[in-house]
């Protein structure tokens, strides 16, 4: 009847439903598939996929070590620095404010968000056998149907592409080709056998493929294609990735390093909680390539001196409907506005939004629409199931997930969803509490730790992550064999995304989501949506019933552990007060006496020793005494090497100055002329010149001393050995004369 009105049946209108609970057994349960589903999989065959595309394996040459090394260098750095309390308080705050914006910008959590439980009675547990679903709701199903009209006029499409096309047939590099074969990709991708033709035409792209499909090398491929094609006149970055997490830019970064291996392109990661200092340098640099997200680049934008937009030629917006939301949109439009108009923009995600139109609109010019999958497609070979909630069972959801799925059936390689960082660090504990292998992501830690958690999770340290929605957006985890969520997320976009974190490239992977009342909604979007078997999951009550009583003993030890964590954190803020205080002392008493580097550089200081020497030489050729004393002092000064030279070569350019100057003066009318024939000849022969008579001396004498003394003529002793009459008419007697009178 449903399909008359072409409305898709939930569970519970669809009779042929089939609900297998699963047994006290461990063992592996059948997929309950809609029968209509069913059907209509037959028709639609695996369309997203080529048959004959082989995703290639890793083999061991993809390895994240060296590509992470950078990041590593990043964040210890920053560590060292919060570490020794280099900066000053005022810095410091303004970092942490930073970084806790950027982490709830990111994090997407929403404490308010929090699933309410409810406390009604158990007395409606009705069998569990029994899983239904009620009927459809019209509204949603109309909604939900909106996302699949026709894409907008100004869209040229693209989405069909050549199904054969290979690597080599795409016109790239041979170091691109050679990077590729390196990181074990045999064939293209279907988003990207559809995308890198058309990027490397220079076209605007708005580009949606489900999550997995390589979207990441769809859009880097042509990047370096074209900066290897077309390389840089000056040192400036021609290319801008934004991407919403700073996990998400660390992992584009790792693809656009592997990529670029076998060339000069050198690349440059900007996001939140990694070093400014070392991120400013290499900014500074004008590296071609950057990967940011929109705080951390607006920071910079704002404080790095000589670091701009206006040169960047390509411009792409990865996983654009999450920058959107509300706390990016400003930030997302300040920078398309610095970005140069002439630029290629190229606008990527799994999910598209009306938003994400609106900024097409505004952002793109004549853009190419290439819809490999259509809007909120989950991964190609991801099997979905869900668990249903009762009412009355609210308070159940940790002991199915703690019990029931997680000791026995997942045991490894899970990622669980939560909805709150709260949350998620509860569950943290309380699965450690049980003994299973566990770690957390989400924005209440650190970027280390959040770092170290996907590191462990990577390496197989650890069996299962909890995380936030800070981890549900195209991160790649290798292996993720199941996603559970707690809750349902917000939207269902948020849902393809989280379950987008297993069955990727090409790989099987299951969800296992938990659907209380107020969720049934999303459910049935999800399952119209759906395109493969969608399981309804059934646990033995008998079996939760047990968990629950563990987990209402292990309570006790859970408020321990969070106690203990908050007076360590206590104890680590009253430290963080006394060593900032400290360091204000410090900084007072210092400002009393500044050092010196406050006034003048290094280079300053260089310059002035410098001038200083000079001026010394320059004293020093205008008279024997002054030269001496130069010449004495200059033995005590110790110059570097540099100096030497340098003032070496400037002494004789002062002294070659000085003489021209000293040649261009008109000569001094000298008593005797300065060649005397007689002398030289003398000179020459050898011979000594006849001594200067005292009358000669004195005549000759041009000196200032001799001149004066002749102007005042004789002296008092002078005039008293020649019996001279004693001066007349002096202007100045002494006091005994005047007396006498
Ligand atoms: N041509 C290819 N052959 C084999 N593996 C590939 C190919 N292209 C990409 N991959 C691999 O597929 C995985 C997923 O790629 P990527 O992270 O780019 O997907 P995505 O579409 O961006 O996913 P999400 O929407 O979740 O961000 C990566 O591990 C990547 O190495």
């Amino acid at each position: 009847m449903l399909s008359d009105f072409d409305l898709i049946g939930t569970i519970e209108d669809d009779t042929d439903v089939h609900v297998e609970s699963e047994s006290g057994s461990d063992g592996e349960e059948q997929p309950i598939v809609l029968n209509k589903e069913r059907r209509a999989l037959k028709g639609r065959g695996n369309g997203v996929f080529s048959f004959d595309f082989e995703f290639g394996e890793s083999e061991g040459l993809y390895s994240e070590d060296w590509a992470m090394a950078s990041v590593m260098a990043q964040l210890k750095k920053r560590e060292k620095a919060h570490k020794e309390g280099k900066k000053s308080d005022a810095q410091v705050t303004k970092e942490e404010e930073d970084g806790e914006e950027d982490e709830d910008d990111e994090d997407g959590d929403n404490e308010d968000n929090g699933h309410k439980e409810e406390d009604g009675n158990e007395s409606d547990n009705g069998d569990d056998e029994e899983d239904e679903f009620s009927s459809g709701d019209e509204e949603v199903l109309k909604k939900a149907g909106k996302s699949n009209r026709n894409p907008e006029a100004f869209f040229e499409d693209a989405s069909q592409y050549d199904e054969n096309l290979t690597f080599q047939d795409m016109n790239l590099s041979r170091p691109l080709l050679k990077a590729i074969t390196t990181m074990g990709f045999k064939q293209p991708t279907p988003i990207q056998k559809a995308c890198v033709p058309v990027g490397l035409l220079g076209k605007d792209i708005c580009a949606c493929a489900a999550t997995g499909t390589g979207k990441t090398a769809a859009f880097m491929l042509p990047v370096l294609e074209r900066l290897l094609y077309k390389p840089r006149e000056t040192q400036v970055t021609r290319v801008l990735v934004l991407v919403p997490t700073r996990e998400l830019g660390i992992q584009v970064h790792s693809v656009a390093r592997h990529l670029s291996q076998f060339t000069n392109i050198t690349t440059c990661l900007a996001v939140g909680g990694l070093d400014l200092k070392s991120q400013e340098a290499a900014l500074r640099a004008g590296p071609d390539i950057l990967i940011a997200t929109p705080g951390r680049l607006i920071d910079h934008l704002h404080n790095t001196p000589s670091f701009e937009l206006s040169q960047i030629e390509v411009l792409i917006l990865d996983e654009a409907d999450r920058m959107l939301d509300e706390y990016f949109e400003e930030q997302m439009k300040e920078i398309i506005r610095l970005c140069s108009y002439q630029r290629q923009t190229m606008l990527f995600s799994a999910t598209m939004s009306e938003e994400v139109k609106d900024l097409a609109s505004v952002s793109l010019k004549q853009p190419v629409r290439i819809f490999v999958n259509s809007n909120t497609d989950v991964a190609p070979y991801l099997r979905q199931e869900f668990v249903r909630i009762r009412p009355a069972r609210e308070g159940d959801r940790e002991a199915i997930v703690a019990a029931a799925l997680l000791t026995r059936t997942f045991q490894d390689h899970v990622m669980l969803f939560t909805q709150t960082k709260k949350q998620a660090h509860r569950m943290h504990i309380l699965l450690g509490l049980i003994g299973l292998k566990v770690g957390e992501l989400h924005g209440n830690l650190s970027q280390t730790q959040r770092l170290e958690s996907l590191r462990r999770f990577k390496d197989e340290q650890i069996d299962i992550l909890v995380a936030t929605d800070v981890a549900a957006r195209g991160l790649d985890i290798e292996g993720v064999k199941t996603v559970i969520n707690f809750t349902m997320p917000n939207t269902v976009k948020h849902y393809v995304h989280r379950v987008g974190r297993t069955a990727r490239a090409g790989k099987v992977g299951r969800s296992v989501s938990l659907v209380g009342e107020s969720e049934r909604k999303m459910l049935k979007e999800i399952v119209k949506k759906a395109k493969t078997p969608v399981k309804a999951r059934v646990l033995p009550q008998e079996v939760i019933l047990k968990f629950r009583d563990l987990i209402e003993k292990l309570e006790k030890d859970i408020y321990a552990v969070l106690r203990l964590e908050k007076e360590e954190k206590e104890m680590v803020r009253s430290e963080a007060q006394i060593n900032s205080a400290q360091k204000r002392l410090t900084q007072e008493a210092d400002e009393k006496q500044p050092a010196r580097t406050w006034f003048q550089s290094h280079d300053e200081r260089k310059k002035e020793r410098m001038s200083k020497a000079l001026q010394d030489f320059d004293l020093a050729l205008r008279g024997k005494k002054k030269r001496a004393q130069f010449l004495k002092e200059g033995k005590k000064k110790v110059l570097s090497a540099e100096e030497r030279a340098q003032f070496e070569m400037l002494k004789s350019q002062m002294y070659a100055e000085r003489v021209a100057k000293r040649d261009r003066k008109q000569k001094r009318a000298r008593a005797v002329p300065e060649d005397d024939p007689k002398k030289t000849a003398l000179k020459q022969k050898g011979g000594k010149p006849s001594k200067k008579s005292v009358f000669d001396k004195e005549l000759t004498n041009v000196s200032k001393k001799a001149l004066k003394q002749y102007r005042a003529g004789p002296s008092f002793e002078d005039r008293k050995r020649l019996g001279l009459a004693h001066k007349k008419g002096g202007r100045f007697k002494s006091k005994a004369k005047f007396r006498r009178k």
